[in-house]
């Protein structure tokens, strides 16, 4: 019996022996399909078509089947979202208001590119429930005395549509809380959930230095693909100054399927490259990326553990996911993050940068092993800290990492 599954973003066509007749629609009332009231519009699904149409759906998960139209639009979301950023990055910075308590031009800044982002991919696949897990919401916005900052993002978000072509749309500020707020999804381990993180890295972003449009699919609770706009990101080796090179142009688009590799190219629309992260194996050689802001990573912890690896190089400190995309070109070959116990990260921290990496040959764990889990809601549930490399360095890594982690406690 021929039947089509629409599961997330798609419509499957299935040639099963199912032990029962099964109608299916696509789902009339559009709601996210993310529980197990997925399928009100299954008619007689008895226990074993249900058990079936789960393996099924796994298979086509684990066949890796292709995200490209996600991906196209992904890469596009992220870099008209990356073209505001820069706005208002540039504007922040000539008119000198960068003020570190004055967080109003970063808020420009990030409600504008969730709701580009939001706008875009709703917009691109409309017959499909879309579910996005999203740094933002609207609830500061939708008070009376933000009127003229709803305004300026208002703005912002129809003159990017219009640099892309797009003249004929222009949001209401209506609109754009409405796309904020579609990124109050929880995802989780049914189904497909953008993850979205406007502007990571927001002090690089008031700095002037790096910050990233984090964004990703996951599909049945795995990463299948992930853009990351990274605007202030050299396109030449940040590490390796190779002097037969002259090669100055700033702006770095990295993206990445499941089973399909990692390509980069300048947000300028370069023709892709792909990428591979480090083959180096000897420790000595490694240097390391590691957050600037030591309130989110200690750089006590990762200068022993680098000690103890015989790490030469001083820390490469940079914002951002852009660390994630500059491990998976080979500019460096560990990051390390190690945040305050207690802190719990947020998937849309890690989302994209970790199947750029993972695309890239790399891996990345928490500090007892454990791979990232994406499929747990809005968190990642972990053992504090994470640390990213190539495959053949990673054993003495994590080793490093555990004990250099039991010193330092045993030293308190
Ligand atoms: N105390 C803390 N410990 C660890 N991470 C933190 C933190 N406070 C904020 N962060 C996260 O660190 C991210 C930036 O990462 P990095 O340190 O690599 O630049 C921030 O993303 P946003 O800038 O999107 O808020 C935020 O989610
Ligand atoms: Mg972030
Ligand atoms: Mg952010
Ligand atoms: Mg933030």
């Amino acid at each position: 019996m021929n039947v089509s599954i629409g599961v997330g973003h798609h419509v499957i066509h299935v040639h099963a022996p199912l032990t029962r007749g099964v109608l299916v629609h696509r789902n009339p009332t559009n709601t996210p399909l993310n529980s197990q009231s997925k399928f009100p519009f299954l008619f007689s699904l008895s226990l074993s078509t249900a058990t079936q149409l789960r393996a099924v759906r796994g298979a086509r998960v684990a066949a890796s089947m292709s995200y490209d139209k996600q991906l196209a639009a992904a890469k596009k979301a992220a870099s008209l979202a990356a073209r505001l950023c820069q706005k208002v990055q540039t504007a922040l910075l000539q008119s000198d208001v960068q003020s570190k308590s004055d967080q109003s031009p970063v808020t420009v800044a990030d409600y504008g590119s969730q709701a580009l982002v939001s706008f875009i991919l709703e917009k691109e696949f409309p017959s499909v429930p879309f579910s996005l897990v999203a740094e933002e919401d609207s609830g500061d916005l939708r008070k009376e005395e933000s009127g003229e900052t709803l305004h300026r993002i208002t703005e912002l978000v129809n003159e990017t549509l219009v640099t892309d072509g797009m003249n004929d749309i222009s949001l209401s500020k209506e609109d754009v809380l409405k796309a904020i707020d579609n990124g109050k999804s929880e995802g989780g381990p049914h189904g497909q959930h953008w993850v979205l993180d406007p502007i990571d890295g927001t002090k690089g972003f008031l700095r002037g230095d790096q910050y990233a449009i984090a964004l990703a699919l996951l599909d049945e609770g795995k990463v299948v693909l992930g853009v990351l706009a990274c605007p202030n990101l050299p396109f030449a080796s940040i590490t390796r100054r190779d002097q037969s090179i002259s090669e100055d142009r700033v702006g770095s688009l990295f993206f990445a399927q499941v089973g399909a590799g990692t390509y980069m190219q300048s947000l300028d629309g370069s023709p892709p490259t792909k990428v591979h992260v480090t083959a180096i194996e000897n420790p000595e050689e490694a240097s390391f990326f590691e957050s600037y802001e030591a309130a989110h990573s200690s750089h006590d912890l990762s200068s022993l553990i680098a000690r103890k690896l015989g790490v030469k190089a001083p820390p490469v400190r940079i914002d951002s996911q852009a660390k994630y995309g500059a491990l998976s070109r080979g500019d460096g070959a560990i990051y390390m993050r190690f945040p305050r116990k207690g802190y719990r990260e947020k998937i849309w921290d890690h989302a994209a940068g970790y199947i750029v990496v993972a695309e890239a040959g790399g891996v990345a764990s928490d500090v007892a092993g454990n791979p990232l889990d994406f499929s747990r809601g809005r968190y990642l549930d972990l053992d504090t800290g994470i640390i990213v490399t190539n495959q053949k360095l990673m054993p003495s890594l994590l080793k490093a990492v555990q004990e250099s982690i039991k010193e330092k406690a045993s030293a308190l």
